[in-house]
């Protein structure tokens, strides 16, 4: 677990680059912190891990504030990816995976297991990528190489500055998918900068929203988009509103206005209640059918107007109180 508590940071120049940020992110959890540039993320997050040290408040991982940790176990127990990925030039891909548990004196087979493991896990070839150099990888393969080297003495925290950020976007997607699947993640306390929405909204359990160096809201992706805490929140979605609405709420979410019987005989594929509206688009639309959707409770048919349909009264319904009224 990883709680910051009234952190402020400036720098020489006076200018505050962090103000009074705090939040708390959970074992197994993804907390995205997002905005434009200059907001104050890569700050907040290289304090967590002492490359920074703030001004005033507190930060603790796992219970333990950072300042009484040696540096050192603070920093092996906290995997970091960087948007240049950082891997050493002259180390080959085993070699940099296996930096850590080296370091940690693990025996030479199990880091080689630990490493040919990661490397499956992450689509690396073993047999074409494990002695080369990075240099002669593709910038996504170096970058599934920089996820291995911090996730090989697997850490409880990973911290990620913009790790997509240097990717194309066919890569960047391809990456992104194999980070969100791998088990790995699952029992981590995950923190990553991006000013990218859509992978905020891919990747993040909850988003921490900045500007100025403060924080303007903390929540869900649906609270963002659905309850905005403040004019600078609403306008920060406007462009991609629809897409993003359609990606954050679940089918549970507007289930109580999905209510046609499916047939028993039912071939189509069928989802879950955890599953997005846009997931369920996409479905209709390269079937080019209805789809079936198995709730807890019924299972429903449904079609691309009874979808949207259901979706316009989750919105007018959620409109009706307070600060959602500022839905468009
Ligand atoms: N080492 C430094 N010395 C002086 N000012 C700095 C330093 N690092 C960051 N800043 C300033 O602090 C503010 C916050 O910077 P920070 O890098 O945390 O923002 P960011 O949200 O991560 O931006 P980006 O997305 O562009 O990386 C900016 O005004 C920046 O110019």
């Amino acid at each position: 677990m990883i709680k910051l508590e009234h952190v402020n940071k400036s720098f020489h120049n006076g200018k505050p680059a962090v103000r009074d940020v705090s939040f708390e992110v959970n074992k197994g959890e993804t907390l995205v912190l997002l905005g434009t540039s200059g907001s104050g993320k890569t700050t907040t997050l290289r304090m967590i891990n002492r490359l920074l040290t703030p001004d005033s408040g507190q930060i603790s991982v796992n219970g333990e504030s950072v300042n009484t940790q040696q540096i050192e176990s603070l920093r092996r127990n906290i995997g970091y990816v960087l948007q240049d990925n950082g891997l050493f030039p002259h180390y080959t891909v085993a070699e940099n995976i296996g930096i850590v548990p080296a370091l940690l004196k693990w025996d030479k087979k199990r880091i080689e297991e630990r490493t040919r493991t990661l490397m499956e896990k992450l689509h690396l070839s073993v047999a074409d990528h494990y002695h080369v150099y990075p240099q002669q990888l593709s910038g996504g393969q170096q970058q599934r190489v920089g996820l291995a080297r911090a996730l090989a003495a697997d850490p409880p925290v990973l911290l990620m500055d913009e790790p997509f950020g240097a990717l194309d976007p066919v890569t960047r997607t391809s990456v992104r998918r194999e980070f969100r699947s791998l088990d790995e993640i699952h029992n981590k306390t995950v923190i990553m900068v991006t000013h990218d929405v859509q992978e905020a909204f891919e990747l993040g359990n909850r988003i921490c929203l900045m500007d100025k160096g403060a924080i303007q809201q903390t929540g869900t992706p649906a609270e963002l988009l659905f309850k905005p805490a403040n004019d600078f929140v609403s306008s920060f979605f406007r462009e991609q509103r629809f897409l993003l609405e359609l990606n954050a709420l679940r089918l549970a979410d507007i289930s109580q206005w999905l209510n046609n019987a499916a047939p028993t005989e039912d071939h189509i594929p069928v989802l879950k209640g955890e599953d997005s509206c846009w997931n369920a688009l996409q479905q209709m639309t390269t079937l080019s059918a209805p789809v079936s959707i198995a709730f807890e409770d019924k299972l429903v048919r449904v079609d691309t107007s009874e979808l949207m349909q259901a979706f316009t009264q989750y919105k007018q319904t959620v409109s009706g109180h307070g600060r959602s009224s500022r839905l468009s």
